[in-house]
């Protein structure tokens, strides 16, 4: 059963559940007590010699105390609906708060190969819909199931107490109303997989079309975009009207076998008053009984297609809870650095989608001596940035071993490897914020000094000054304010604050400027000069202060 997973998120609130279930009780005893003071009243309006009773319990009060008694029921009942209310949402949003922070943090170690292989919305939707749907699944099955069962099952039994045989229609007529719902929701669960599925998807098509919305409107692709998510739309109505259709049918079937079995009540009842078996306090009190019971049956049906829902909410869920994350470093050796240098033995590296082609890195050798600064060139596609992804362990070799400081970094913990290892990307991300917090980002303690020591190493101080905000100014979504070359210093200024032994570039001047150039190769051959230095790139002038310049080529190093 998939959702037994869950109940592990439900523990820590078992007291809540608790003083729920008391207050469902309560609001459930009131609900049943109230039929039993109509028919007391009716009994005392029309002055029956017998009153009603109810296992053995007689009231005979005068009508304006029952009234009385019942306005006070009803008011406890709504005090009662109240807080369960309350409490059960309050649960729910709790339950959603725990499940989405763990299942948030379980993605956000899984291996970057992970996130390669899935649609950005498909994650997104994960961690909002599906989350969603388990936690108000989870409590609100309470406020569905359980007061709909002790109704049910208490309005059935106060009807036997009353009059068995009519009872016994009615309890003959629910596993009817079971395999109904058994039936339609053989159907509702896949269509409801697919319903979730497709909304994934659209939220994917938003989610990549917004972050590449200036390559949409460069090629004027907003017509194709938009087909492409009213196609989208489209399918998920289609699904939506086939969901519906069978929701619609259930929803009739469940209330015409309720409305039958309110018509063999009335029936059963009416021949059992007319024999002069049921008094007319009873004859009211058993169909105010009937009503109560259908009551229900009928929110029943809604709390089986929610399971559906879940369960397949829950599948989801329980599959990325599956994935192993990327390491967990107890168990492993703390990486200690001495020197900084690096060593690639016998390494051969393929992705997984590329198994049948030739091997992208095959048996590579390569040293990179400490404090030196190294350059590495080749053609597009070589397996130059996979390298670069190997060193930071991104991804892990198929075959051989990548030492540093003598240590494999595979067996070592991943939190100190990467402390030591600075890594400049190609594809610069800046988060939502200042230009403080993006320098700032490893190391969110650094005083303004050090921030901008950083800038200024990296060539970015000047422009920065130079801003109306300077330091303060908003970089934008991923730092679309910002120029490319702007974005690329302050990724620079970002690594250089860690101050890592090594560093390893990719493409590190794409964006700059002649001056931007010259400068950075400056700065490897002036200021890094003490640390091990691994660039990749295109650029000759840094090839002119590298220690060593390697070639790769044809999965090997050269
Ligand atoms: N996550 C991935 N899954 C499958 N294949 C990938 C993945 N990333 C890169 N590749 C493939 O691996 C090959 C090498 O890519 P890589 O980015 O390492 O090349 P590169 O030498 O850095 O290229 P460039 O100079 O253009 O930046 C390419 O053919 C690329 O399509």
């Amino acid at each position: 059963m998939h959702l037994s997973f869950f109940t592990q998120y439900l523990r820590p609130y078992r007291h809540s559940f608790a003083l729920i279930f008391i207050l469902m009780v309560l609001e459930s005893a009131i609900s049943l007590a109230i039929p039993f003071f109509i028919g007391q009243f009716a009994s005392a309006v029309l002055q029956e010699a017998a009153p009603l009773s109810l296992f053995n319990i007689e009231l005979n009060m005068h009508y304006g105390y029952l009234v009385g008694a019942w306005l006070g029921l009803i008011v406890l009942q709504t005090l009662a609906r109240y807080q369960v209310s309350f409490r059960v949402n309050m649960v729910g949003a709790r339950i959603l708060t725990n499940l989405s922070c763990r299942l948030y943090d379980h993605v956000q170690m899984l291996p970057v190969s992970y996130f390669s292989k899935r649609k950005k919305g498909e994650i997104l939707s994960l961690i909002s819909n599906d989350a969603n749907v388990i936690a108000y699944f989870m409590s609100g099955i309470l406020t569905g199931l359980v007061p709909s069962l002790l109704i049910a099952s208490g309005a059935l039994l106060l009807m036997a107490s009353i009059n068995m045989p009519l009872a016994l229609i009615i309890a003959v007529s629910v596993p009817g109303f079971l395999i109904i719902l058994k039936l339609m929701g053989r159907k509702i669960r896949p269509l409801s997989e697919q319903v979730t599925a497709q909304q994934a998807g659209i939220v994917s098509i938003a989610a990549e079309n917004f972050s590449t919305i200036k390559l949409v409107k460069s090629f004027s692709r907003e017509k194709q975009e938009s087909d492409k998510f009213k196609q989208n739309a489209q399918q998920m109505l289609n699904l939506r009207r086939q969901q519906f259709q069978i929701q619609a049918l259930i929803s009739p079937l469940i209330q015409m076998l309720i409305s039958v079995g309110i018509v063999l009540v009335v029936l059963v009842s009416a021949l059992h008053y007319r024999a002069g078996e049921l008094s007319i306090a009873q004859l009211i009190t058993l169909l105010m009984y009937g009503l109560l019971f259908a009551k229900p049956m009928s929110s029943l049906a809604g709390v089986y297609g929610q399971w559906q829902q879940a369960m397949g909410a829950s599948t989801r869920i329980i599959d990325v809870f599956k994935v192993a994350p990327e390491t967990d470093d107890t168990g492993t050796q703390e990486f200690v650095f001495k020197k900084g240098e690096v060593e690639l033995k016998q390494v051969s590296f393929c992705y997984e989608n590329n198994s049948n082609r030739a091997p992208l890195l095959s048996k590579l050798n390569a040293q990179f001596k400490a404090g030196s600064v190294n350059v590495i060139i080749g053609a597009n596609g070589s397996g130059k940035t996979t390298l670069l992804h190997l060193l930071m362990r991104f991804i892990s070799p198929q075959s051989g071993q990548i030492f540093i400081d003598k240590q494999d970094i595979s067996e070592c913990g991943l939190r100190s490897l990467r402390r030591h290892i600075g890594l400049v990307s190609q594809d610069v991300a800046l988060s939502h914020g200042s230009i403080l917090s993006n320098i700032a980002y490893g190391q969110s303690e650094a005083d303004f000094q050090a921030v901008s020591t950083a800038a200024k190493q990296a060539g970015a101080h000047e422009f920065i000054s130079a801003l109306p905000n300077a330091y303060d100014t908003q970089v934008g979504d991923n730092g679309v304010l910002l120029s490319g070359g702007q974005r690329q210093r302050i990724s620079l200024a970002r690594t250089l604050l860690l101050n890592c032994n090594i560093i390893i570039f990719d493409e590190p001047t794409s964006f700059a400027d002649s001056h931007g150039k010259a400068e950075f190769a400056k700065l490897l051959s002036t200021q890094l000069q003490q640390h091990t230095v691994i660039v990749v790139t295109h650029d000759q002038a840094l090839c002119d202060v590298a220690d060593k310049v390697f070639t790769l080529k044809n999965g090997e190093l050269y």
